[in-house]
């Protein structure tokens, strides 16, 4: 969720759909401040979830905004779980490049930070460079581990099963055992995943798109991620090793909307048992 207000009241519709104690994660944004960021994570704290707050290293003016915000969370009590990323902007606001930057600066320990979300890139990123990226993941697992912190990889998310079941494969071959959590759209408007999908850089042809249930000639009406997910769950339990892999919804439609749908998909799988 976003820190605006109708996010809030979004959860709180969904709230009762929701498993208590369910990760839910509040981004940072260029359009946000500390304040939306603050009373995102404890409106989720007071609804009986666990905050995930985004801490964006490119976005950061100054090592003082990093401790002011990792404090801020401290004291609400929302600092054990955070999501840490490089950040949209092309060129850093200040002294963080990057999300290792962030976390080898030693600071998220100090803070109360226990477990630290890092993102992954089945399908590469648009403007980093594929070695760069595995660098990095790397780089992020061993610092973590040096700091006795527990880490969790976040995917982007995407709409071709393929690309996901060979990074995973990839992810596990070099020795990284943290859980995987795939970013996997919610129900939303085919107009709004397009959308998103071009502005993050995710493949979605017309191939991609029909695999997944919908068509580039008809962008009228919602789809959802069933298809993806059987398919997923097929291709990776035909694998020996994936090991800790789950999903991670990114509600492109509204908590509400993935939350009816979470039910509804949960309803027909025991069904058809
Ligand atoms: N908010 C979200 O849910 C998600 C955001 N992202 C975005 O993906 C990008 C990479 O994130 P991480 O893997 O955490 O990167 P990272 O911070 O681990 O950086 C990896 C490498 O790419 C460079 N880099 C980072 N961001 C860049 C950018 N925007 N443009 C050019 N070079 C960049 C860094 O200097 C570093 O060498 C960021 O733009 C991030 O915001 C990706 C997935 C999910
Ligand atoms: N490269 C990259 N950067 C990101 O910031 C990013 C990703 N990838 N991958 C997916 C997640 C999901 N992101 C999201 C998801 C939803 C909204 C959203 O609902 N935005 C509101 C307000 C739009 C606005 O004012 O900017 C919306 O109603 O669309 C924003 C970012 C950000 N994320």
């Amino acid at each position: 969720m976003t820190g605006k207000q109708k996010d809030i009241d979004d959860l709180r519709e969904a709230a009762p759909l929701l498993p208590a104690g369910t990760r839910v994660n509040v981004t940072f944004l260029g359009n946000e401040n500390l304040e939306m960021r603050i009373a995102a994570s404890k409106a989720v704290l007071e609804l009986g979830f666990t905050p995930v707050p985004h801490v964006s290293a490119r976005r950061l003016h100054s090592e003082a905004e990093l401790t002011e915000f990792l404090a801020a969370l401290q004291e609400i009590g929302a600092s054990k779980h955070i999501f840490s990323v490089g950040g949209d902007p092309a060129e850093p606001m200040g002294p963080y490049g990057s999300s290792l930057e962030v976390i080898q600066s030693g600071l998220l320990p100090q803070y109360g930070v226990e477990d630290v979300s890092i993102a992954g890139y089945p399908e590469g990123h648009p403007d980093i460079a594929s070695d760069v990226l595995w660098r990095e993941l790397e780089g992020k697992a061993v610092s973590l581990r040096e700091q006795n912190l527990s880490g969790v990889i976040l995917t982007q998310f995407g709409f071709d099963t393929d690309p996901v079941a060979s990074w995973v494969n990839d992810v596990r071959g070099r020795g990284i055992d943290f859980p995987i959590r795939i970013g996997t759209p919610g129900p939303a408007g085919i107009k709004r995943l397009i959308n998103f999908a071009k502005r993050f850089g995710v493949g979605a042809n017309a191939m991609i798109v029909k695999k997944y249930g919908f068509s580039l000639t008809n962008l009228i009406g919602t789809a959802g991620p069933d298809k993806f997910i059987t398919e997923l769950g097929d291709l990776l339990a035909a694998k020996e090793s994936a090991g800790d892999v789950g999903l991670h919804f990114y509600t492109f439609g509204g908590m509400t909307a993935t939350s009816k749908w979470a039910q509804e998909f949960t309803a027909r799988q025991e069904a058809a048992k």
